[in-house]
């Protein structure tokens, strides 16, 4: 049969080269490659098929993501994948799974935090997957607040173990993904106590189970914490619980890079900082960044397609009512969304960018950029996983009654994304780190030079007292004009939060005090962030036609919503005039309009495969109604024509004979 696509003549409206799009998109000619090949496979594999999720009960959900991990590490090995094209494979077969822990929180770990002995030991079994591992670091009784970790690891000299142990209910570990039914091994976050003497907490390699039946080690008792949000969705994920009791391991299992304990059982602290044992986090978090733009661009694609295929009103002499995507209120919600999904892909590369950059740097030991490295994965995290969780939901609200059914993909998508806002660092207490930051650059200015992200404060004293030069709508258009606005919103926001902050003769209280106002300032520093990368990425060349003019439409459309979104911070602070944010909205509105045709070809651009979004809704062709029509009568509910439970709980309600005069 041949396929009609219901989008053609969305298509043939774009006013730009999709193909270079896609490889801007990407990233390069080799990641647009390799991405789109792997997806392909993957999608053209039945091992791989995903339509049923929502409608298995926990066990069978879980058994089947075990199956799914097996068959996608044979076809790893069967096809001798690399590691990157095996990463790939991973992300498109798009199921929340133990693997994910194992390679992105356990080998990354131990490649950070352990000695290379220890990397030489560990590495070569967690790869060839000899073992399996997750990251236990949070309890029952403790996440963000890190330093109150209960668990212990008592060195003992006498037969050079280390003694784990669970002192307290509360001390549990709780949460770590892959712990509850699969995990072999965990890194286990623990109090290091050395003659008495307690060093904070570090990271220990502890085995969990027999590498032979499975079951747990003499003094493990360990499972899974129960069903989470959604159907389907994160429940493919076994995060657990774990109790250690006086659990023994060999000394040589702490993780020994930041500090070593002697055979002696002498503690010694090496060179480098000691908030590289939160070395992990930074490494996820940026990756968290990355991902923030591969979840809300499924979403905007979903709705986007969805929103060109949608009719509702506006006929007239009989012909087609209005596209939903067409109405003024419709693109105003979905056309920010989709500038956010492009400049998160770009955010998430920088960032990635400076993860590098610090790495080497600390190989060298020059440790002096990890204070921005780390306030700029905490911010950015906050801020992308937040925008994303609360792009989605609005992308689910875009395809009004049907973006509720779990055949639009977005209801599962949610449930998927929503704990990325907490886990990895709540994003309150992230922004708050942010905070912390902010406030000692503006503490310090004139004595230390701020360079990097926090670079504009060296112009402290002019965007103290700067005023916008903007007098028509198009002036916003101009780079500098809005750069220059988000400089000065940001600066002043962090410097009425240092002036704040001086009035109180306690600083730490006065922090606690002011922390609502100081996450309004981290979160104004962090969109200035990725709104001058934005900017930056447009200075480059990028090849195409029309591409380039597509991207700076989109960074517009993006900064010119934050500006009119929190409109409040930059009139309270005097950045902009009442005149200048209306002639702001202006222009939105007029970029609005210029994104419309070219809607459809810039969610294409993303190149997902139809296995990858699993949507009706955001097919490829559009043809949403006869697929949504033919998956209503797939579901187990249609199964048969008189539904089980009748003849108890229908046919005598029907049947019953009530002679009661009101009725
Ligand atoms: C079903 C199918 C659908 C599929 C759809 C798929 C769509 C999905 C799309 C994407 C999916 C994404 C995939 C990702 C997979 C991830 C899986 C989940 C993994 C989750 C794992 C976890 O959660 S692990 C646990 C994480 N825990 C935390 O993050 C705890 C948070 N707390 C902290 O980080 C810290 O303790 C703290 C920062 C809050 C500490 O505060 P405190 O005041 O106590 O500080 P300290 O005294 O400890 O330190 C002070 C000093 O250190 C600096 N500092 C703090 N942290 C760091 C750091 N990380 N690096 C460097 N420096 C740091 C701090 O700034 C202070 O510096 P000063 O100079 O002294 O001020
Ligand atoms: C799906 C999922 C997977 C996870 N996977 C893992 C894993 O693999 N390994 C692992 O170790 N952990 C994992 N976690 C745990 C996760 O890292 C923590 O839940 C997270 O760090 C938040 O900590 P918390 O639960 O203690 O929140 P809490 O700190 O208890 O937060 C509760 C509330 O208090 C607020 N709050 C807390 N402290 C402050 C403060 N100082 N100032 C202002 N407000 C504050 C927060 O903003 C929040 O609103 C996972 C969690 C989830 C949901």
């Amino acid at each position: 049969m041949e396929r009609v696509d219901h989008l053609a003549h969305e298509r043939n409206k774009s006013e730009f080269d999709v193909d270079a799009m896609k490889i801007v998109w990407a990233g390069s000619p080799h990641a647009f490659e390799l991405s789109d090949r792997i997806s392909k496979l993957v999608a053209s594999d039945p091992g791989f098929r995903k339509d049923n999720r929502t409608m298995l009960s926990r066990k069978d959900l879980f058994k089947n993501t075990l199956r799914k991990a097996a068959y996608a590490w044979k076809t790893i090995v069967d096809l001798h994948l690399s590691e990157e094209e095996a990463a790939k494979l991973r992300f498109y077969v798009d199921e929340p799974a133990y693997t994910d822990l194992h390679w992105g929180m356990f080998v990354p770990a131990i490649k950070g935090q352990g000695t290379d002995e220890q990397q030489q030991k560990w590495l070569p079994l967690a790869y060839k997957m000899q073992i399996i591992g997750c990251y236990a670091q949070t309890e029952l009784g403790h996440g963000s607040n890190v330093q109150g970790l209960e668990t212990t690891a008592t060195f003992d000299p006498q037969t050079d173990e280390f003694i784990i142990h669970s002192p307290t209910l509360t001390s549990s570990k709780w949460w770590p993904g892959g712990l509850g039914k699969v995990a072999t091994h965990a890194i286990a976050y623990a109090r290091l106590i050395v003659g008495g003497r307690d060093y904070g907490v570090n990271g220990f390699i502890v085995q969990l189970r027999s590498l032979e039946d499975h079951s747990p080690l003499p003094g493990i008792t360990v499972g899974d914490i129960g069903m989470k949000f959604g159907n389907g969705a994160y429940n493919t994920m076994d995060n657990g619980v774990l109790q250690f009791d006086h659990v023994r391991i060999p000394r040589d299992q702490m993780l020994m890079r930041v500090s070593q304990v002697t055979r002696e059982g002498k503690y010694k602290q090496s060179d480098v900082p000691r908030q590289l044992v939160y070395g992990t986090m930074v490494y996820v978090r940026q990756t968290i960044v990355a991902d923030a733009s591969c979840a809300l661009s499924r979403a905007v694609c979903i709705a986007t397609r969805y929103s060109a295929v949608r009719r509702q009103f506006g006929s007239q002499n009989g012909g087609p009512e209005t596209q939903v995507i067409d109405y003024k209120t419709q693109q105003s919600r979905l056309f920010p969304l989709l500038a956010s999904a492009y400049a998160f892909r770009f955010i998430g590369e920088w960032l990635k960018w400076l993860y590098t950059d610090v790495t080497q740097r600390l190989q060298a030991n020059d440790f002096s950029t990890l204070p921005e490295a780390h306030a700029c994965t905490a911010g950015l995290k906050s801020l992308t996983t937040t925008a994303t969780a609360d792009g989605i939901e609005e992308c689910r609200k875009l395809c009004g009654g049907h973006g509720y059914l779990c055949s639009s993909g977005l209801p599962e998508l949610f449930a998927v994304y929503v704990p990325a806002c907490t886990y990895e660092g709540d994003n309150t207490v992230l922004l708050l780190q942010v905070a912390r930051f902010l406030m000692k650059t503006v503490s310090q200015l004139g004595v230390k030079k701020p360079v990097g992200t926090i670079g504009y404060m060296t112009r402290v004293d002019h965007l103290m007292q700067c005023r916008c030069g903007v007098q028509r709508a198009e002036d916003w258009l101009n780079p500098s004009a809005l750069l220059e606005a988000f400089e000065a919103r940001a600066a002043r926001m962090s410097v009425a939060c240092a002036q704040n902050l001086s009035n109180f003769d306690n600083p730490e209280e006065g922090f606690a005090e002011l922390s609502a106002d100081l996450v309004e300032a981290a979160v104004a520093h962090c969109q200035l962030i990725i709104v001058s990368k934005f900017i930056e990425k447009l200075q480059q060349e990028i090849p195409g036609k029309g591409v380039k003019q597509q991207l700076e439409v989109l960074c517009n459309i993006y900064t010119l919503f934050l500006l009119h979104k929190h409109q409040g911070d930059f009139l309270s602070t005097g950045c902009i005039t009442p005149k200048h944010a209306s002639l702001a909205n202006d222009q939105l509105r007029s970029l609005y309009s210029q994104v419309r045709p070219n809607a459809i070809a810039l969610v294409d651009a993303f190149n997902y495969t139809d296995h990858f979004l699993g949507s009706i809704l955001g097919c490829y062709d559009g043809n949403v109604y006869p697929k949504l029509y033919e998956a209503a009568w797939e579901d187990p509910l249609n199964d048969s024509v008189v539904p089980d439970g009748y003849h108890q709980y229908i046919r005598p309600l029907l049947k019953q004979q009530i002679r009661t005069a009101r009725l």
